[in-house]
């Protein structure tokens, strides 16, 4: 019997951002239609608070700091762009309530209501997992913020 491979896996840190109005973003990349949370790929040697950090410094020009960062946990899903690649993502909640606008690759902001949030054009982990997870949130009243 032959085992099929394992598929390979990309380790992202990414966050479910709320605004004071419990909205959360979405950002869509540029040469992309689909929407995720705003991350990207934790390099070697970086932990992943510090990635989220780094990324969401480069996407939206927020300067966050480590304590402004709530771990929530380690995710998987298949990965939006890489066909038969899974993502296993470290996610924080992350509270912001000054701007933020869209850098380098980000072609576009969404702010929504976790609870009216489109389903069709979303990446697995934010359909699957973290647009449930943020309802979940804001329903125990934790993303108040
Ligand atoms: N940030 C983010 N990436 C996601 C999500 N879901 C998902 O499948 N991904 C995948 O994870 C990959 C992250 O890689 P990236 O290319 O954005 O990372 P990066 O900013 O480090 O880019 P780089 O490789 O150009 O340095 C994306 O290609 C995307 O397909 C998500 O919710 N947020």
């Amino acid at each position: 019997m032959t085992r099929s491979p394992l598929p390979p896996v990309i380790r992202i840190a990414t966050a479910l951002i709320f605004n004071p109005e419990g909205e959360t973003l979405l950002v869509r990349k540029e040469g992309s239609h689909i929407f995720m949370q705003a991350g990207g790929k934790i390099d070697a040697q970086e932990t992943a608070v510090h990635a989220l950090i780094r990324e969401l410094y480069e996407e939206l020009g927020l300067a966050l700091s480590m304590e402004e960062a709530e771990y929530l946990g380690s995710f998987s899903a298949e990965a939006a762009h890489e066909p038969g690649h899974l993502i296993q993502a470290d996610v924080f909640r992350v509270l912001v309530s000054t701007p933020v606008s869209a850098q380098a690759e980000i072609e576009e902001l969404l702010w929504v209501s976790p609870l009216e949030a489109p389903t069709d054009c979303l990446a697995p982990l934010t359909r699957d997992i973290l647009m449930p997870l943020a309802v979940k949130l804001l329903q125990g009243g934790c993303a108040r913020l």
